[in-house]
C-alpha cells in the first residue's frame, strides 16, 4: 500500500490577493504622521515623579531650615499634583491601548496593512474612568476605497463594534482622506444600528453571500495529495471540508429527504476515489448511489440488504485486519484510508435488526449494524478506516453520545428544529438556520463553531451521461481517477442464500468479498447468460466466466477493436468493433460496438474510464 500522510494541507480562501497575503494597493502607502495630541503617558509619569522628587526636597531643605510647617504646607500639594500627574498618566496610557485596539479592529476593517496607518485622534472621552471619546477624527491611506455610498456607515458601524458606544457620521472628507464620529447625544444624524440589527445585517450578508449552487472544483494535484476532502463553500467563499487527519475523523451526514445528502455522498466518494482510496459504499435505499457503482476505485456499492450486511462486516473485519497488523509491528502510515459510506444508517441498521429476528436470533445480532459501526467509530481512525455515515434526524436515538464523542465533523443539510440544533451544538449553535435550498448546511469540525455552507454540486456520473450534460461530464472526467488502484469487489458466499432465514443469515455473516464482479450482479454475467441462452443453467455459465476472467479499468483511448467492454450501465458490456478519431476534436473517440441487444456507437471522451475484461476460457 502507498504510504500516506495525514497532514492536514487544506486551507484554502478565497482572499488575499497574492501569496503574502499583503494587498499590492498598499505597496507605497506610507504610515500616518500621528497627531500629536498633547503630552504623552510617559511624559506625564516623568513629570508626576519629577513634582514627587521636587517635594521631597523642599521640605528637606525647609526642615533643615527649621521651617518644617512651611515644609510640609509645600509638600502636601505637590504631592497631590504629582498623583493627580500620575493618575492622568495611567489613564492617557489605557485610552491609548483603547484606541490602538481600535486601529486595530479599524485596520482589518478597511483592508490596511496594520494600525500604523491609521491616525486616529479620539477626543472629548467621557463617562466613567476611562470614558468613550465623543469625537473621533479617522485619518485613513488614500489607497482605501472609501467610494461605495455605505462606506462612512461601515466604519462607524465597526467603531461601534469595538467601542460599544453608538456613533452618527459628522463629516466624511472624502479629498482629505479623513472621517470624523461624533457622540450622537450631541448631534442629529443617523445612528450606528444596535448589536441585534448588525447580527441580522450579518446574516443577511452571509445569506447573500452563500451562493444557490456551486460546482465541485476541479481538484489540483496537491488537493490530491491532501486528507481534507472539500465539501463546500462558507459565506467568506472560504473552501471547508472534511479532515480525515482530525482527532475524530468520521463524518455524520445528515438532512431530510431531498435535502442534498446524496449529492454530497457522491461528491465524498469521487473525491476520495480520485486520492486512490478504496470506497465501499452500503446504499440502503438500493439505487441513491448506483451511479457510482462503476466509478474506479469504488469497490463495491451493496444494495441488497444481504450484501450490505456482508459490506459492513468485513469493513468491520478489515479494521480488525489492520488492527492486527499494527500490533505485529506495521505502521499507520502505510495503511491507505478506507472510506466506508452507510447511506440512511437507521433504516440499514432497523433491516438489519428486523433479518436477525426474522432469523431467529438473539438481541446481539439485532444490533449488529449498530455494534459494528459504534466499532468502527471508536477503532477505524487508527488504522485509518473511515465512517461516513448518513441520517435523516440529528436527535435519532440509534446514534449514542458514545458515538457523537468519535464523529470529527458533521454536515447537517437543511433546516433543523431549534432544539434538534441544540441536540447537535449545543450552545454554540448557530443563530441563522440553514435557507432552504438544496445543499445548504451547518457544518462544525471538531470543536470549531458551527458555519453555514452551501455543499459543492457533484453531478450524478449516471444522470449526467444520460442527460449527455457537457459541464457535468467534463467536471467527471476530470474527477475520474486515471489509474484505477482498487479492483471492484463482489460479495463471495460459500453456498447461495437459502431459503430459511437462519440460514441466510449464517451464510451472510460467513460471507467474503473477492475481486471481481460476482455471479449475476454486472452486465458481464448478462452476456454470458444471453451467449448460453436455453443451453441449460445460466448461473453456472456465468459462474464459469467470473472465475475465468479478469477485468481492469482503462482509459477509452486504450480500448482497441475486440475488448470486451463496459461502457456504461445503458449498454452494458460489449465488444468494441471499432475505435475512430473525431475530426477536429482530439479529446473524444468514435466507439462502434456490437451488444447482447445490436450494434451501436457513441461518442465518448479518451479519457473516461471504463472497464474491460479479459476472458481466458475462450467463451467469445
Ligand atoms: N449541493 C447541491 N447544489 C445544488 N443542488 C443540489 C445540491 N444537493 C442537492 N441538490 C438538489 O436537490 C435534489 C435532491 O438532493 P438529494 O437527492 O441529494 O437529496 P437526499 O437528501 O439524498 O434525499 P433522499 O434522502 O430522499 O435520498 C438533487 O436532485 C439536486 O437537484
Amino acid at each position: 500500500m502507498a504510504p500516506h500522510d495525514p497532514v492536514d494541507t487544506f486551507a484554502v480562501s478565497s482572499g488575499p490577493p497574492d501569496p503574502d497575503g499583503r494587498d499590492d494597493r498598499f505597496a507605497s502607502a506610507r504610515p500616518a504622521e500621528p497627531t500629536i495630541k498633547g503630552f504623552t503617558p510617559w511624559q506625564l509619569a516623568a513629570s508626576a515623579v519629577g513634582l514627587a522628587f521636587l517635594a521631597v526636597s523642599m521640605w528637606a531643605i525647609l526642615t533643615a531650615l527649621d521651617e518644617p510647617g512651611i515644609g510640609v504646607l509645600f509638600l502636601l500639594p505637590t504631592l497631590a499634583c504629582a498623583g493627580a500627574t500620575y493618575a492622568v498618566s495611567v489613564r492617557r496610557r489605557l485610552r491609548d491601548g483603547v484606541i490602538a485596539d481600535l486601529a486595530e479592529s479599524l485596520a482589518q476593517h478597511l483592508g490596511v496593512p496594520d494600525a500604523s496607518y491609521l491616525d486616529i485622534d479620539a477626543r472629548q472621552w467621557q463617562g466613567g474612568w476611562i470614558g468613550v471619546p465623543h469625537v473621533l477624527n479617522i485619518q485613513y491611506p488614500t489607497e482605501v476605497d472609501d467610494s461605495a455610498p455605505d462606506w462612512p456607515g461601515g466604519v462607524a458601524e465597526a467603531v461601534h463594534q469595538q467601542l460599544e458606544h453608538q456613533y452618527t457620521i459628522g463629516r466624511h472628507n472624502v479629498r482629505g482622506h479623513r472621517v470624523t464620529l461624533r457622540d450622537p447625544t450631541r448631534t442629529g444624524g443617523a445612528l450606528t444600528p444596535e448589536p441585534s440589527a448588525r447580527v441580522d445585517r450579518a446574516r443577511d450578508a452571509a445569506r447573500r453571500a452563500l451562493p444557490d449552487k456551486v460546482a465541485r472544483p476541479v481538484p489540483t494535484q496537491a488537493d490530491l495529495t491532501s486528507w481534507l476532502v472539500p465539501l463546500g463553500i462558507d459565506g467568506t467563499g472560504t473552501r471547508v471540508g472534511w479532515n480525515l487527519a482530525a482527532p475524530q475523523g468520521h463524518l455524520l451526514v445528515l438532512g431530510r429527504s431531498g435535502a442534498g445528502k446524496r449529492v454530497l455522498l457522491t461528491g465524498i466518494v469521487v473525491e476520495a476515489a480520485a486520492r486512490g482510496w478504496p470506497v465501499w459504499i452500503i446504499d440502503q435505499r438500493r439505487v441513491d448511489l448506483l451511479g457510482v457503482r462503476d466509478w474506479p476505485n469504488v469497490q463495491i456499492v451493496a444494495s441488497t440488504l444481504d450484501d450490505q450486511i456482508v459490506v459492513l462486516n468485513q469493513a468491520w473485519r478489515e479494521m480488525e485486519g489492520r488492527v492486527a497488523l499494527i500490533e505485529s509491528g506495521s505502521s499507520r502510515s502505510e495503511l491507505e484510508p478506507l472510506v466506508v459510506v452507510i447511506h440512511h444508517f437507521r433504516e440499514f441498521a432497523t433491516a438489519v435488526a428486523d433479518a436477525a429476528n426474522r432469523a431467529g436470533q438473539g438481541t446481539a445480532a439485532a444490533s449488529l449494524a449498530h455494534d459494528r459501526v459504534t466499532d468502527l467509530l471508536r477503532h477505524g481512525r487508527q488504522v485509518n478506516v473511515y465512517v461516513v455515515l448518513s441520517m435523516q434526524r440529528a436527535d435519532d436515538p440509534l446514534l449514542r453520545q458514545e458515538n457523537r464523542d468519535d464523529i470529527g465533523a458533521v454536515v447537517a443539510l437543511g433546516r433543523l428544529d431549534s432544539s434538534v440544533a441544540s441536540v447537535l451544538w449545543g450552545s454554540d449553535r448557530p443563530t441563522e438556520p440553514a435557507e432552504p435550498v438544496p445543499g445548504r448546511a451547518t457544518m462544525q469540525s471538531g470543536d470549531a463553531k458551527p458555519v453555514l455552507i452551501q455543499c459543492y454540486w457533484t453531478p450524478d456520473p449516471r444522470e449526467a451521461r444520460r442527460v449527455n450534460d457537457e459541464q457535468d461530464l467534463y467536471l467527471l472526467d476530470a474527477l475520474r481517477p486515471s489509474v484505477v488502484t482498487h479492483p471492484v469487489l463482489h460479495v463471495q458466499r460459500s453456498r447461495a442464500l437459502a431459503d430459511s432465514p437462519e440460514a441466510s443469515w449464517r451464510v451472510n455473516l460467513n460471507a467474503d468479498l473477492a475481486e471481481g464482479y460476482g455471479a449475476g450482479t454486472s452486465g458481464l454475467a448478462d452476456w454470458s447468460r444471453a451467449r448460453t441462452s436455453g443451453g441449460g443453467s445460466s448461473a453456472a455459465a456465468s459462474t464459469q466466466v467470473e472465475t475465468s476472467g479478469w477485468s481492469e479499468m482503462v482509459m477509452v483511448s486504450q480500448l482497441q477493436a475486440g475488448s470486451l467492454a463496459r461502457l456504461d450501465d445503458e449498454t452494458g458490456w460489449v465488444i468494441i468493433e471499432q475505435v475512430e478519431p473525431i475530426q477536429n476534436d482530439g479529446t473524444k473517440l468514435l466507439i462502434r460496438w456490437r451488444g447482447n441487444d445490436g450494434a451501436g456507437s457513441q461518442v465518448v471522451s479518451r479519457t473516461r474510464a471504463v472497464r474491460i475484461r479479459h476472458l481466458t476460457d475462450g467463451i467469445y
